[in-house]
């Protein structure tokens, strides 16, 4: 029933007006799943191989459309996924690109949901998936790589960790962004937006730090519930010359993590993401041992949703949660493995989207699938409510 017919891929738009890989899945009882790579702007160091998008699509067509046609089942995703691995042969997607690779693998698995008449996030969690839902992080502010003459810090994310329901958690964030921008004007600070839709004032971090907190305590206040914020810190783009570049400043290692500890514990921050170097394993160590017990110190860069690179991070207790981005590994089910591979050993996985996004809702399922804690996933501007409504609805009809 799910035999793949066919795989259809093509050039589209992505949120920053580059082109990304969509592709179509058919299979022979004539389910369809169709679905579009991401991109990273502060991308690991370690990800899979993006490739530019009609090069990708040509090597895609080549070599893995003519192992997966006929060949395989939409309904088996590690089947799909083993042979997308096979018919590229390298490690890191550097033939077919893992911009194909996510995007066909996404695909099939709507194509096999489509067929088996299950949602997508039943389908790929299955019976015995649990029953929570997602924190939503939504990125206020931010700048670093997403946005120029904006914070240092690339993302200051509103964590509703306090909301009743998926729906009051979305319109919560939603609530903070705009408190933020009456905040921003109140001092009379212009703000563009960034790559996700996030403010990008010209302001310190420091003193991003104190509109945050004041956005997320006036909108807790009214909502009666309670809301946190946390930080993608995104620190391998700042890492230079073994210091740590804020403009003109700069911190040692120690000092970053003293720093970082520091805003943890002033602000009560629930989540910190990349607050050091994708390389410095031990450094996410010492961090992890100082103020684990209360927040995650998520590792992005660090892991790249890489089994291995998790491994080594466990080995020496670097972070106590992984950020999984399917396109930084190329397929769902090197994904799930990482998931697995968290909670196993007592780590929370979050599901991310890229900065670069397109409509496609795929993140979303995939969170609740897995059973995870938060997705991060913006705040506003229709690639990312294209997720956060679609958790919504996903919320309704899991009920
Ligand atoms: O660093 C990140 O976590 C992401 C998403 O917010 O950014 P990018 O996709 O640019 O890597
Ligand atoms: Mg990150």
């Amino acid at each position: 029933m799910t035999r793949i017919t066919s795989v259809a891929l093509r050039r589209v738009l992505d949120s920053r007006g580059n082109p990304t890989v969509e592709a179509d899945v058919l299979t022979e009882s004539g389910g369809f799943g169709r679905a579009a790579a991401p991109s990273g702007a502060s991308t690991g160091e370690y990800e899979a191989i993006e490739l530019p998008p009609t090069e990708a699509i040509a090597a895609a067509r080549r070599h893995a459309v003519p192992r997966l046609v006929d060949e395989v089942h939409a309904g088996n995703q590690r089947e799909v996924d083993a042979t997308l691995r096979a018919a590229d042969g390298s490690e890191n997607f550097s033939e077919i690109g893992a911009n194909s690779a996510v995007a066909i693998s996404m695909a099939a698995a709507k194509a096999g949901s489509d067929v088996l008449g299950a949602p997508l996030y039943q389908h790929l969690g299955g019976a015995f998936r649990g029953d929570n839902f997602p924190t939503p992080l939504g990125n206020v502010i931010g700048g670093g790589e997403h946005a120029k003459e904006a914070t240092n810090i690339q993302e200051f994310l509103a964590a509703p960790v306090g909301a009743p329901s998926v729906s009051e958690a979305v319109f919560a964030n939603a609530k903070v962004h705009a408190r933020a921008s009456e905040i921003l004007d109140e001092r009379g600070v212009p703000a563009a937006k960034g790559d996700e839709g996030a403010w990008a004032p010209p302001v310190s971090d420091a003193e991003a730090f104190e509109i945050m907190g004041e956005a997320v305590s006036d909108v807790e206040d009214e909502l009666g519930f309670e809301i946190g914020f946390g930080l993608d810190i995104a620190a391998s783009e700042m890492f230079e010359d073994g210091v740590y570049h804020y403009g003109d400043e700069t911190k040692t290692t120690d000092e970053q993590i003293d720093y970082v500890a520091e805003m943890v514990d002033e602000y009560d921050l629930v989540y910190v993401e990349d607050p050091l170097d994708e390389n410095d394993y031990e450094g996410f160590a010492e961090l992890t041992e100082r103020v684990g017990d209360r927040t995650l110190i998520c590792g992005d860069d660090l892991f790249v949703t890489n089994v291995d690179r998790l491994q080594d991070g466990i080995d020496v207790g670097a972070a106590n949660s992984i950020l999984i981005k399917p396109n930084q590994i190329g397929t769902l089910t090197d994904a799930f493995d990482a998931v697995e591979l968290a909670s196993r050993n007592g780590m929370d996985a979050v599901i991310s989207h890229r900065s670069g996004e397109t409509e496609d809702a795929t993140i979303a399922h995939l969170a609740v699938a897995t059973d995870a804690p938060f997705i991060k996933t913006g705040t506003v501007q229709g690639e990312r409510t294209a997720k956060l409504n679609e958790l919504i609805r996903i919320a309704d009809d899991a009920v």
